[in-house]
């Protein structure tokens, strides 16, 4: 693995949120990921999970949790149909037995636009410096001509899904992981839809309803739970543990933690999602945060969910 040593920081998490209020909105409610809806079921560790954490959620019985899928974009109306709804993202809480918690904040890109949040910040205030009335090139047109990891992530095609449970989702940021031999692991999650992965062709989702997502979430809970593999991606000889931006190979080994089956619509999702912030530095013994981009994005969590009440 391929630890870079990381500048120190310019920016706060507080100057984080206020760009991203200057890009989206000041709306009081999530300042990016705003539209979303919340569901609840459980979690079983596989028999294979133990192998790499000791954590409590990897072994044993399996754990109640609670699901939020959302779009990309600050902006809390936002069509679903919407390109900048995508990456779409999946948010997870597993209770633990003794009524603690832990965390996974993922999205459904295998990447980051940005190698730490300075970076990030410097995107953001591109993209808030070029609207469409600004002369051409723009300032984003010259950060993404020198931020290739940037231009990949804005101009991907990202397909509209059919469904939040047909698409896969990526944790990006490397965690430590330690069994209860004390053996180090370094990894990524990858949640894998047991549903076949599913998408709109660009005709189907220009006519798509501006809901039909929570809409099809909705319909497709009735029917049965909505399953995902969670995998553990293992870092192999020259991956890089600490840069989200650069993607390991397809051709790493991966360890199956367990499956997730959700099962119910939460009934008020309005109320608990404003009550609730995810976050991704919030661990059991057994696993441990790496990529200090995880320790910034959670202080970032909790300013949002500061000036959300
Ligand atoms: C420096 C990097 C990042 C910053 C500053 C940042 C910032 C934020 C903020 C401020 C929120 C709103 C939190 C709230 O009000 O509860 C948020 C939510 C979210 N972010 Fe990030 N983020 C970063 C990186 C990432 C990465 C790498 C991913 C995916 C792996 C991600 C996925 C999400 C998701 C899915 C949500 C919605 C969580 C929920 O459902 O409550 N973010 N982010």
């Amino acid at each position: 693995q391929v630890s870079s040593p990381q500048p120190p920081l310019k920016y706060t998490p507080t100057q984080m949120v206020e760009t991203l209020h200057g890009v989206f909105g000041d709306h009081h409610a999530r300042a990016i990921h705003t539209k979303g809806i919340m569901l609840t079921g459980r979690f079983t560790p596989s028999p294979e999970a133990a192998r790499v954490s000791s954590a409590v959620h990897l072994h044993g019985a399996s754990v109640p949790i609670i699901v939020r899928f959302s779009n990309f974009v600050g902006v809390p109306d936002a069509p679903d149909n919407d390109p900048m709804s995508s990456p779409r993202g999946m948010a997870i809480r597993f209770t633990l037995p003794d009524g603690s918690s832990t965390d996974i904040v993922s999205h459904s890109f295998n990447g980051f636009p940005s190698q730490n949040a300075d970076q990030f910040r410097e995107l953001l205030q591109a993209i808030a410096a070029s609207g469409p009335d600004a002369a051409k090139p723009t300032a984003l047109d010259g950060y993404l001509a020198t931020h290739p990891a940037a231009k990949h992530f804005l101009t991907v095609a990202k397909p509209a899904p059919v469904s939040y449970a047909t698409l896969p989702y990526y944790g990006v940021n490397t965690f430590k992981f330690i069994n209860a031999s004390g053996k180090v692991t370094y990894g990524r999650y990858q949640i894998v839809p047991m549903a076949p992965a599913q998408y709109l062709t660009d005709a189907q989702a220009k006519v798509a309803a501006p809901e039909y997502l929570s809409k099809e979430i909705g319909e497709r809970v009735g029917h049965g739970p909505l399953r995902f593999r969670l995998m553990l991606q293992l870092a192999g000889k020259g991956d890089h543990i600490d840069d989200p931006s650069i993607a390991w190979p397809d051709t790493r080994p991966q360890v199956e933690l367990g499956v997730i089956a959700i099962d119910h619509l939460v009934p008020d999702s309005v109320a608990a999602e404003k009550k609730i912030v995810f976050m991704p530095n919030r661990l059991p013994k057994g696993i441990e945060v790496e990529d200090q981009m995880v320790n910034f994005r959670s202080a970032a969590y909790g300013v949002s969910f500061s000036a959300r009440q």
